[in-house]
């Protein structure tokens, strides 16, 4: 491949978390950790938060590779698998399709109102899933900080999704300081494999509902304006802690997601739209 030559590309989002789609499903085209890092640059590249290529699948309609701007890859992208679910049911016409990640197998539900809804698995919440550096309750991880202004943030609850979340709950996720606190926690050494940081507040409960502001710190990506697996991983954490029971909108800097899980549930379901911003096309030589 030469410098000039260049590759097809679509550019979509999630609630304001952008994704740009490659699909190497015909020639298996993967991106290396430094074109997708060029790729997702927002001033030499196209700009995104996450690089996404579609691959072939033996077990799923297709495979998602999943990598963040800094060349790392995860095993989850909720709000990138409704675009990708989206994306591929607008080739086939189909409202229904099974996506293949490094995490597991990932059921995709278009509905007649256009968002779509992804099953999003089984939260792992044992310290070895999260994963922690040693034994403790996921519930209640032995780690408290404070922010620029003082605002303190204690025991973050572990869920992994495919990717590993810590989540805060604190009396106003808005008065926090993120760009602090999201790369002090995102690179403390009791998270081996990095994390994903969610600040968290309750902003009303109704029976069988909660409404949740959540604000996101992505791991290997920094604030992005929303984050499917982290709402997923918030519901759990609520629920753990008491203050969900069932479903929860998660409103985020971006809108609004909606969340179902029950601990004998074991899926947690995630609904939200999708849009297709433009089609174009990258110079990916390898001397990039
Ligand atoms: N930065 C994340 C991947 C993207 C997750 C996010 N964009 C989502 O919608 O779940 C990680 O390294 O685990």
């Amino acid at each position: 491949m030469s410098k000039h030559d260049t590759r097809d590309f679509v550019k979509m989002h999630g609630l304001g978390n952008d994704f740009v789609i490659f699909d190497g499903r015909e020639d298996g085209f993967r991106p290396s950790p430094r074109q997708a890092a060029r790729v997702a640059d927002r001033h030499f590249g196209v700009g995104c938060d996450q690089v996404i290529t579609l691959e072939p699948s033996s077990t799923a309609d297709l495979f998602m590779r999943i990598q963040n701007p800094d060349g790392s890859e995860s095993g989850a992208c909720g709000n990138a698998t409704r675009c990708v679910a989206a994306l591929v049911l607008d080739e086939t016409g189909g409202d229904q399709l099974v996506i293949e990640t490094l995490a597991g197998l990932l059921a995709c539900t278009r509905l007649p109102d256009g968002r779509v809804t992804v099953d999003m698995g089984v939260p792992r919440l044992d310290w070895t899933e999260i994963p922690l550096a040693r034994a403790m309750d996921s519930g209640d991880i032995d780690l408290q900080l404070a922010d620029k202004a003082g605002h303190q943030l204690v025991a973050p609850v572990g869920v992994n999704m495919g990717n590993p979340h810590a989540v805060f709950f604190v009396a106003d996720a808005e008065a926090i300081d993120l760009p602090d606190i999201g790369p002090r926690v995102e690179h403390n050494p009791l998270f081996p494999e990095r994390v994903n940081v969610s600040v968290a507040s309750l902003m009303s409960r109704a029976k069988d509902h909660t409404r949740i502001r959540v604000r996101v710190w992505e791991r290997g990506a920094g604030i992005t304006l929303a984050c499917g697996s982290a709402s997923c991983a918030v519901i759990v954490a609520a629920t753990r802690r008491g203050l969900a029971d069932g479903r929860a909108t998660i409103v985020m800097d971006g809108g609004e997601l909606e969340l179902q899980w029950r601990e004998d549930d074991t899926h947690v379901l995630m609904t939200g739209p999708t849009a297709l911003v433009f089609r174009g096309a990258f110079p990916l030589g390898d001397t990039l």
